[in-house]
């Protein structure tokens, strides 16, 4: 187990610039915050104003132009990417399934990480699918099925963190529960450290302990989930909460 008295995650002052046709912008922009060990943190905002790229930062799938990141207290350009990827797992909507089985899927992890899978099927049971479907072909599983799977293929590392792009938005109402209940569960159980990707209010609301509101690539407002809908300080986050925002 990690130290807690570390952020499990610290931005410091953090740029990162795209070119687009015509010039150099800045997509994120002076990002400074400490993420909570053991804490799930929502974080919201507009379409476009940087959420994914904070997150792909965070296990060096993009790196920063300025600033320094660092998790369990420890800067990322001194982490070895394999280790650091076990520790720091990020998850996608729609992630992407091999060709073969769910198990062929679940043996990815013995394939890129070495970790030994003991057994697949505890690991299905553990994210609400049934061991039976171990031979079956992972293209054939329905969205629901295939978002818990890649959960399953994540939680085979144990990851201290996990990063969550909106993984619930192609779900069916009574998935998103289920989805939700075993993450819930994991971060009480295991004290998985979270940040959570979510277009909807009411999910930051449901499962966040901290809720972080990003417009234009600035952290507009960094607050535990109860101040954050009930008293947040800045108007843009009124107006977000409000659905006000254009
Ligand atoms: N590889 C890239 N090259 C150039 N621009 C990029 C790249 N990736 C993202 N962008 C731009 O950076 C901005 C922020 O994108 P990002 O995906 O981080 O936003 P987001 O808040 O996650 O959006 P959404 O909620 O729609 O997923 C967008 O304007 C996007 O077009």
């Amino acid at each position: 187990m990690e130290s807690k008295s570390l952020p499990a995650i610290e931005f410091k002052n953090i740029t990162k610039y795209f070119t687009g046709s015509e010039q150099q912008r800045a997509v994120l922009n002076g990002i400074t915050a400490r993420v909570s060990p053991g804490k799930i943190t929502t974080l919201v905002g507009p379409s476009g104003s940087g959420k994914s790229t904070l997150l792909s930062l965070c296990n060096l799938l993009l790196t920063p132009d300025e600033g320094e990141i660092s998790v369990f207290g420890k800067p990322l350009s001194e982490w070895e990417i394999p280790e650091l990827r076990r520790k720091v797992a990020l998850v996608f909507q729609d992630a992407p399934m091999l060709q073969g089985t769910v198990l062929y899927n679940l043996q990815t992890v013995e394939r890129l990480h070495g970790t030994v899978l003991h057994d697949p099927g505890d690991l299905l049971e553990r994210v609400g699918l049934t061991r039976d479907l171990l031979e079956q072909k992972a293209q054939e599983l329905s969205g629901g099925q295939r978002q818990r799977l890649a959960l399953a293929r994540t939680l085979a590392n144990r990851p201290d963190i996990l990063l969550l792009d909106e993984i619930t938005s192609a779900l069916d109402p009574a998935s998103v529960k289920e989805v939700e209940e075993l993450l819930l569960q994991m971060n009480k159980e295991e004290g998985t450290t979270m940040i959570w990707i979510t277009h909807h209010m009411e999910q930051a609301r449901r499962v966040g302990h901290e809720t972080w509101l990003m417009i234009d690539g600035k952290l507009v407002e960094q607050a535990d989930t109860e101040t954050f809908f009930h008293a947040p300080q800045h108007n843009e986050t009124r107006k977000f909460i409000a659905g006000e925002w254009v």
